[in-house]
């Protein structure tokens, strides 16, 4: 694993999701936007222009533009004083519309293709102009970067070396490797799907003779790119650009495989502009009474919120602001919000090679204007930075083949590796005793780098081999459950345990396991509980489907956009005397012991105690499954009650002197539960924090669960986390559920299956 070396000298390590660089956009292109969807980007550096309520004012039709919103918008969101550190709009003097935030994104742009590409100056016959009108009206976007960077090329100089002084990622060799953009929209026919379609609409139009036969689609599409060549050749070449002629002599197949290096190492952008985010956070979040008022305060808002509610322009009733519809529209994802599309080049990333492992990710924001580089798992300072090329679901073999046609290298990536060893081990007639220790290794770095499926191929060979071996039925079971498939590691595990014992000699942790999920599991048979919902209505949950879950959608604790997930249980789960006693079992355990442990989670450590460590903590937790939670979770999101099992379960600690937050994850579990044990009044800050997607942790909804109570939801697809403690301390319990349910049942069959009680 050369690749994946650190560099030598290099100090520290980095965490999964550390920053570790920030690029300017070297070439960009913004997706034409419809109407009320315009976004207004720099053109050199794609950072949104203007305010935000500038932003949400550019929705409003062109007749009310007389509606102004110059006012401070209500519950403007943190990141809104982003775009209130102003930069000045510098239009583009020659006329052609482009706008920038800068004088220097202007003169930057000029300097490496702008002054050649502008076609402020033209008339609709030049080259240029035919070529921008072909790009944008068709949406082959991409190639609107590939003009940046052949221009850039072809001032940087007449040479090839002088070429990659001006774009240093670029390597004619490298370049010519890749398939011409034609073959590769084919390859790639549903990832590039719109390029293909419009290809094939421009291709249908350039073709002269009339000729409708479908033609091949990679002749179709070279007959598109050989028309763009020309185009953009007699552009540069009526400049005179240095290295027109060398550019020239390359020919369209050099082009066209230009095109697909861009395509390739380009990083997409496609993001909620600043007035969507803005108003998805207020339809989402807020009370409709709430939002009404604030738009009888402010006209101009309700203006702009019908506005995007009727697209389309059908609703012109001109009736009154209707909050409640439109709140309804968006929740079912009728509403169009203004969005920013685009595509951005960084030369840095450029540069760096694939893997299937990728060191980093990537990701742009046109808030800060700036290509962000993380670390894509904990690694060592200095580590290789690597993508993946991968567009997509394909399968990792897919991804081989298209890096083989596009001349690159099967990768040093571990998967690469771990599947080369598993063929070879076919190849000499399958895996022996004498394979046990590679396996074992194979298996430890699969967990470590999340590859659960090679973990799971691996396991189930180890544990074919040596029956009572433990802990690989216990790797085994855990990398089927981090895959989802809950029921079937469970059986794993009780397989494992069950092998074990016959040898005589039980494995401790799969007794462990055993041992917790027999405490924590429903019994099989219908189950009665009657149960309170925040309102006080009183449910009876024998079916695991019923009404409720609407009401129960209207909490007031809790903001409209995290209710689809997430729910209290008002009346007490737990007694007061009950959570009492819990505290002063698990404080007891600790002190007995040494202290609070925190390494039983990895990713995100607690400070804390496992449930049936504390036999007063269990038998009260079990008593609360089954007469309430377990109803309230089968009746809010409609499971089977006896499909339930607890996963894990543990008090948890949060003090000054101690563990003071929990950062934003997912759990591994379907529902997850918090349950308060002391008073919200024992300390200042705290909670768990539920974030809505696309949200910081800043903008998240932060939830106070008392004493007694249990705040349920969907831990293992809502980002969470545990709000920074100021003073005092803070108990909870917190559950890890799964459903035994079938796993291919998917959502949406499962809402049509609901019927009114
Ligand atoms: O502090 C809380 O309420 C959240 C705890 C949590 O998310 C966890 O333990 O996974
Ligand atoms: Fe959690």
């Amino acid at each position: 694993m050369a690749s994946t070396a650190p560099t030598v000298g290099a100090t520290g390590r980095l965490e999964y999701g550390d920053k570790i660089a920030s690029e300017e956009p070297t070439f960009c292109t913004q997706a034409p936007g419809y109407h009320k969807t315009l976004v207004s980007c720099c053109y050199a550096c794609l950072r949104i222009l203007g305010t935000l309520e500038e932003n949400l004012q550019a929705c409003l039709p062109d007749g009310e533009a007389e509606s102004s919103l110059d006012e401070p918008l209500p519950w403007a969101p943190a990141w809104a004083t982003k775009l209130d550190q102003r930069h000045a709009k510098v239009s583009c003097p020659r006329g052609c519309g482009a706008q920038f935030c800068s004088q220097e994104c202007l003169d930057r742009a000029n300097r490496m293709h702008h002054d050649v590409l502008c076609v402020g100056p033209c008339t609709e016959d030049d080259p240029i102009y035919k070529f921008k009108t072909l790009v944008l009206e068709r949406y082959i976007l991409v190639f609107d970067l590939v003009a940046q960077v052949c221009v850039c090329l072809a001032k940087g100089g007449e040479t090839e070396a002088e070429m990659t002084d001006a774009v240093p990622s670029f390597s004619r060799e490298r370049v010519g490797s890749f398939l011409p953009f034609g073959e590769h929209a084919r390859d790639f026919g549903d990832a590039l799907g719109t390029y293909g379609d419009a290809m094939l609409a421009v291709a249908e139009d350039l073709r002269s003779d009339g000729d409708e036969n479908p033609e091949d689609l990679a002749e179709d599409l070279s007959l598109v790119i050989a028309e763009l060549f020309e185009l953009l050749m007699a552009t540069m070449e009526a400049k005179a650009l240095p290295g027109a002629r060398a550019l020239r002599s390359w020919g369209p197949d050099f082009f066209a495989r230009l095109a697909t290096w861009v395509d390739v190492v380009s990083v997409g952008v496609e993001c909620l502009s600043p007035a969507g985010r803005y108003v998805n956070g207020l339809l989402g979040g807020r009370e409709a009474n709430e939002i009404l008022d604030a738009c009888s305060r402010m006209p101009a808002l309700g203006a702009a919120l019908s506005a995007l509610a009727s697209v389309d322009g059908d609703d012109d009733d001109g009736g009154e602001l209707d909050i409640v519809k439109i709140q309804e529209a968006h929740d079912e994802g009728d509403l169009f919000l203004p969005n920013v599309s685009g595509l951005v080049f960084s030369d840095a990333v450029a540069s760096y090679g694939h893997s299937c492992q990728p060191s980093v990710a990537i990701s742009f924001s046109p808030l800060d204007a700036r290509v962000i580089v993380q670390a894509n798992h904990a690694m060592a300072a200095g580590h290789r930075r690597t993508l993946c090329y991968r567009r997509g679901s394909e399968t990792h073999d897919e991804t081989l083949e298209f890096l083989h046609r596009n001349g690159m290298d099967c990768c040093s990536c571990s998967t690469c590796s771990h599947r080369a060893e598993l063929r070879e081990m076919e190849a000499m007639g399958g895996a022996t005793e004498a394979d046990l220790e590679a396996l074992d290794r194979m298996g430890k770095i699969a967990f470590e780098e999340e590859r659960y499926e090679d973990a799971c191929d691996v396991y189930s060979r180890v544990v074919e081999l040596t029956r009572a071996d433990g802990s690989a039925w216990v790797a085994y079971g855990r990398a089927l459950v981090n895959l989802d498939r809950w029921s079937r590691g469970y059986d794993v595990w009780r397989e494992g345990a069950e092998a074990a014992r016959v040898t005589g000699s039980p494995h401790e942790e799969l007794e462990t396991l055993m041992a917790s999920h027999r405490y924590y599991r429903a019994e099989k048979g219908s189950r009665k509980g009657e149960i309170a919902l925040w309102n006080g209505t009183k449910i009876f949950a024998s079916s695991g489907c019923c009404d409720w879950a609407v009401e129960g959608e209207e909490d007031p604790r809790l903001p409209r956009n995290v209710r689809w997930g997430a729910f209290f249980v008002q009346e007490p789960v737990l007694s007061r005397p009950e959570c009492a006693a819990i505290i002063e079992e698990a404080e007891g355990h600790a002190a007995e012991r040494q202290g609070w442990s925190t390494k039983r989670h990895y990713s995100v450590p607690t400070t804390d105690i496992p449930a049936h460590a504390l036999p007063g903590c269990l038998s009260a937790l079990n008593r609360a499954l089954e007469r309430s939670i377990f109803p309230a979770i089968s009746s809010r999101f409609g499971e089977d009650v006896s499909d339930l099992q607890v996963h894990d379960a543990f008090v948890i600690k949060y003090s000054m002197d101690g563990q003071k937050f929990l950062p934003i994850h997912t759990d591994q579990s379907h529902y997850s539960a918090t349950i308060g044990l002391n008073s919200t009044g024992e300390y200042e800050g705290g909670g768990i924090v539920v974030l809505e997607e696309g949200e910081e942790e800043e903008e998240g909804c932060v939830v106070k669960v008392n004493e007694g109570e249990a705040f349920i939801f969907r831990g293992g697809e809502m980002s969470h986390g545990g709000r920074n403690i100021r003073s005092g301390v803070r108990y909870i319990i917190a559950l890890f559920i799964f459903s035994h349910r079938d796993p291919d049942v998917d959502e949406d069959d499962e809402e049509g299956g609901q019927e009114e009680v």
